[in-house]
């Protein structure tokens, strides 16, 4: 992935890992409203320990699932958090070439199913170098039934795209958004939004290899995607309805959307577009996302938290990648293992 000049704006003092917190520095000030877990980028596969595109950085394929079932174990202790957020490429592109794809995928979610808290899936590339849309809809990877269905005018089931909200505790409200809805992954060639995605990036990208970044907007790669204007605006109906009802929000999606979050081009191919939508509400405190394997962070102009939770592929034996949020009135607290720094994200 091409790196943008280096940018140190995204890693404020308030931010790096000076800030690493005790989170006992907080026990007994308050009991959290509730807790959830968070993990990335676990890419399984079975094979041999590999570089990245750019050879500056291993990917651990098959200790990935050793470190997605040893959070699991530390998530089970309790108190067991609400739930879990998945955040993307569960299982390795590569797994489709090696035919492995369902075995891969069958194996990560053997992992999964002892988990006692729920998880929550966001859909990553390495999903669509796997599997169809069509295939991801009917498979376990597929958690919208955990929608929050007490409100009817916020449903959206004749769109084809990835997104869901759920409340876990009143006043707090989840938005898993699909920055793969424009895209040329996953989606039948034949179908219009595949058509019309396939001309916005060849617009913007001139090379031959659609995953090779092209200035000045590096994020029109093929490994990236973004939202059709549908999802922008069932995103803002979703919004309007937590303004109105005095919630916070958390926004959950693969690509990051703020490009100041991360030093490399992925981020979502319309992140402006986004970010206008978030901006023009209240209550969004914090965006989570994956895809940037070295993590990143980024206080935006609306007082909201991008976090890139550090991926799994790329951590090493020895060290690990997860954390746990623990959600108070005013802040959440992020438990940080290994790689994955700890925060205080206060709103
Ligand atoms: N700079 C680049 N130029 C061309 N292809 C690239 C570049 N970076 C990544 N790719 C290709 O894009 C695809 C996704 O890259 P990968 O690094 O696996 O993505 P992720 O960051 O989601 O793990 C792979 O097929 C990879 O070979």
């Amino acid at each position: 992935m091409l790196q943008k000049p280096h940018d140190t704006s995204r890693c404020p003092e308030t931010a790096g890992r000076a800030m690493d917190l005790e989170l006992s520095d907080h026990a007994g000030y308050l009991r959290p409203c509730f807790t959830f877990g968070i993990i990335a980028d676990v890419q399984y596969m079975d094979q041999d320990d590999n570089s990245n595109y750019q050879k500056t950085r291993t990917r651990y394929y098959r200790h990935g699932l050793d470190l997605l079932r040893s959070a699991i174990d530390e998530w089970n202790k309790e108190p067991v958090p609400s739930f879990i957020l998945q955040l993307g490429d569960i299982i390795d592109g590569f797994n489709a070439q090696q035919l492995t794809s369902h075995l891969s995928l069958q194996t990560v979610l053997g992992e999964i199913e002892k988990s006692k808290a729920p998880f929550h899936h966001v859909w990553g590339n390495h999903e669509f170098y796997n599997f169809s849309r069509d295939y991801l809809k009917t498979s376990k990877l597929c958690t919208k039934q955990l929608e929050d269905e007490t409100v009817p005018s916020l449903r959206h089931d004749g769109e084809d795209f990835y997104a869901y909200h759920f409340s876990p505790f009143p006043k707090f409200r989840f938005v898993i958004i699909d920055t793969y809805d424009l895209s040329v992954l996953g989606r039948e060639t034949a179908k219009e939004k595949y058509q019309y995605s396939l001309k916005i990036l060849k617009e913007k990208n001139q090379n031959e290899d659609l995953d090779d970044s092209d200035f000045p907007e590096i994020q029109f790669v093929q490994f990236n995607g973004g939202l059709s204007q549908e999802q922008l605006s069932w995103l803002n109906k979703v919004l309007t309805y937590s303004d109105e009802n005095h919630e916070k929000v958390v926004v959950a999606s693969h690509v990051p959307i703020h490009p100041q979050a991360t030093d490399s081009a992925g981020y979502a191919w319309n992140y402006s577009a986004i970010l206008s939508i978030l901006h023009s509400h209240t209550c969004v405190v914090c965006c989570l996302s994956g895809h940037d394997h070295d993590g990143g962070y980024f206080l935006d102009s609306h007082e909201i938290h991008h976090i890139i939770l550090e991926g799994i592929i790329e951590t090493p034996p020895g060290s690990h990648a997860f954390g746990t949020m623990h959600v108070f009135e005013d802040r959440m607290i992020l438990n940080g293992r290994g790689r994955t720094f700890s925060r205080v994200i206060s709103y």
